[in-house]
């Protein structure tokens, strides 16, 4: 039997893995993901074949590696996927990393890559170190297969000089790697090819503004196909807020927090270095913050249960309308589409509906009925817009990193 590809998606809060069979192109054999990691209990989803399951899990799957290896168990443990039984069957394993400093490509990991690796895990803690632990895991459980790590930050090499550089110090900036990296890039890269297909447009052609709006949400502008400008930054603290991560404040306010945000956070062990300030800003901050949740469903309401969690979705529609507003300018209002995706973006109505509706200066209109609906589960990309004029059209994305 053919060996199969093992493709890992470690996000904020969720682990999401698919196994691809070994050709070319591959194609997807099981779906498993555990999501919830960070507003517990824990819940799985998976699917294979045409057997599609949900269930909430009884087991304590707080940290992407126990996740991570639930679901391994999970696909290796089903009688009707005989094709994967065991670690015999996996060919490669290719890893989501978050932060690949200035890697432009995938790398296989060997001890110098990981080395490597290594050393960026000060740049992105709270990103890197959950990816590379599972990382860390496969070679050690399955040591015979290789891994393979995909950045999210590699598709924004195209920045310009202008956009990525902080006006800060310059020889320190080069020292330290100081610098807009930009991430979600392998989910940016998928919807700009899955759009542009739709739009019957070569990619290279093709000018987009897309959210990628989940636990953690950041927004890009695409020009000719290729990545302009991007929310986050140098981490990906920068830019909108999210479920557990205030996006982006005065510098300042970190000195004015508590006078003990310079210091180690208890969180911080021998390998993973955070400050406090970094801990509050990244897992105390957001939704989490605002409103006691980090679920956006319960704050993406038409009857919200409190002022805080319609204070929640407001400051998120103005700093995304804020987002979208510099990236029309910057495309010179040359815009093919407005692209809505993530796990929000992909299934809350009411927020593409409220945005849309304050960007009705760009000639952007939503239909009521299709916005409803939503994507069906095969449709890769839904046109939602109101109307076939000539204007920027408005979509819904359901990316797929894993692919
Ligand atoms: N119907 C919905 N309305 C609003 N938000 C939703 C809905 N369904 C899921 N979400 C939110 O989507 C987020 C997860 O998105 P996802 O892109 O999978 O996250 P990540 O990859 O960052 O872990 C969670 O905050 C969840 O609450
Ligand atoms: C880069 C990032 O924030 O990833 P995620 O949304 O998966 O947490
Ligand atoms: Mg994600």
């Amino acid at each position: 039997m053919p060996k199969s590809i093992l493709s890992v998606n470690a996000g904020s809060s969720s682990v999401k893995i698919t196994f691809y069979t070994f050709e070319n192109p591959p194609r997807p054999i099981a779906d498993a993901a555990i999501s919830g990691i960070t507003a517990p209990p824990p819940k799985l989803k998976y699917h294979q074949g045409d057997k599609k399951h949900n269930e909430v899990v009884k087991e304590d799957l707080s940290t992407p590696q126990a996740a991570f290896k639930y679901l391994l168990q999970r696909c290796f443990s089903d009688p009707e996927l005989s094709d994967i039984a065991s670690v015999d069957d996996v060919e490669y394993i290719c890893h989501r990393v978050v932060h690949g400093g200035d890697y432009r490509d995938a790398v296989e990991i060997n001890d110098e890559t990981l080395g490597r690796l290594k050393g960026l895990e000060d740049l992105a803690p709270l990103h890197n170190f959950s990816a590379l632990e599972i990382v860390r895991l496969c070679k050690v459980e399955l040591p015979n297969v290789k891994s393979i790590t995909f950045f999210d930050s590699a598709f924004h090499q195209t920045i310009p000089e202008a956009v990525r550089t902080y006006p800060i110090n310059q020889e320190i900036a080069k020292a330290n790697g100081l610098r807009k990296y930009g991430f979600h890039g392998i989910s940016y890269s998928f919807i700009t090819r899955s759009v542009a297909q739709f739009l019957n447009k070569p990619t290279e052609k093709t000018n987009l503004i897309i959210m990628h709006i989940g636990s953690g949400a950041s927004m890009c502008v695409i020009k000719n196909g290729k990545s302009l400008d991007t929310s986050m930054g140098l981490t990906p603290l920068a830019g909108l807020p999210g479920a557990t991560r205030s996006g982006s404040i005065d510098p300042s306010l970190v000195f004015h927090y508590t006078n003990e945000a310079g210091k180690l956070s208890p969180a911080s062990t021998t390998e993973m270095h955070i400050s406090t300030a970094e801990d509050i800003l990244n897992k105390q901050s957001g939704w989490k913050a605002l409103t006691g949740t980090t679920d956006f469903s319960q704050i993406a309401v038409e009857n919200p249960p409190s002022k805080a969690h319609k204070l929640a979705f407001d400051i998120f529609v103005d700093r995304m309308l804020g987002y979208i507003g510099s990236y029309y300018v910057k495309l010179n209002g040359e815009v093919d589409g407005v692209v809505f995706s993530g796990g929000i973006g992909e299934r809350s109505a009411l927020l593409r509906r409220t945005l849309i509706d304050k960007c009705q200066c760009l000639g952007l209109a939503i239909d009521d009925a299709a916005n409803d609906k939503g994507p069906g589960d095969e449709e890769t990309v839904k046109d939602i817009t109101k109307g076939s004029g000539k204007g920027p059209r408005v979509l819904v994305c359901q990316t797929d990193e894993q692919v």
